[in-house]
């Protein structure tokens, strides 16, 4: 199995206290989280997030993408609803990694889309995997997941591990004048679901 759960704590956000469960992968040296918010009945569908690192957008309020307002909006909406969970994924730049993801902004800043910068630097558009998860939602009792997400691939991939995902929630805000044309990127070569109705925020 690919993670080894290791310890838990609690959470304490603006927005409640959620409980931090801990996982390493020895195979690939990352840790990753798991957040879980209120309780559930096993077997029964739990709202939540699957987020993939972005230290720019999740830390460091980079306007560039939508990661940052995601990661804040799950939270608040997990809860809000009083019970959910969100995987905190180490697969910075879509699996290529910060300093490669820099790389590729440097050629967005000449011109390039997110793609075709990934491309240009020898790497496909999305290098994630996502079997790590199976693992973690086992540990925190998820068998059923109504996933906060725009990336029906996500979707699929995730179902691919065995999960399932009995709906999808729209995640769509964050909007700006930085990431409008990455946005319509992803919406256009990625195929993420975006409907400009649904934008909101930092307009
Ligand atoms: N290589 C690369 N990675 C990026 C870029 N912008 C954001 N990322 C990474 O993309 C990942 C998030 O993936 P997204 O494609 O934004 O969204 P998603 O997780 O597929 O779908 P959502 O669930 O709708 O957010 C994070 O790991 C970010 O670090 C970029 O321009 N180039
Ligand atoms: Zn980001």
């Amino acid at each position: 199995m690919s993670v080894k759960y290791v310890a838990s704590s609690k959470l304490p956000t603006p927005w409640g206290i959620f409980d931090m469960h801990g996982f390493e992968d020895p195979q690939t040296g990352k840790e990753h989280v798991a957040l879980t918010f209120g309780e559930w009945e096993e077997g029964k569908p739990v709202l939540g997030r699957i987020h993939s690192e972005c230290l720019t957008g999740d830390a460091l309020f980079s306007l560039r993408c939508d990661c940052g307002f995601q990661l804040q909006t799950a939270m608040q909406d997990i809860a809000e609803a009083g019970q959910g969970f969100l995987l905190y994924l180490r697969q910075e730049g879509r699996g290529i990694g910060l300093i490669n993801k820099i790389r590729a902004y440097e050629l967005q800043d000449k011109g390039a889309n997110t793609v075709e910068a990934n491309e240009q630097l020898g790497f496909a558009a999305d290098l994630r995997k996502y079997d790590m998860i199976a693992p973690m939602l086992e540990k925190i009792g998820i068998s059923q997941v109504k996933l906060m997400t725009n990336n029906p691939r996500k979707v699929n991939a995730i179902k691919a591990v065995g999960v399932e995902v009995v709906e999808r929630v729209p995640l769509q805000v964050g909007k700006n004048k930085h990431n409008e044309f990455y946005l319509k990127t992803k919406s256009t070569v990625l195929g993420h679901l975006m409907s400009e109705v649904h934008f909101h925020g930092n307009d």
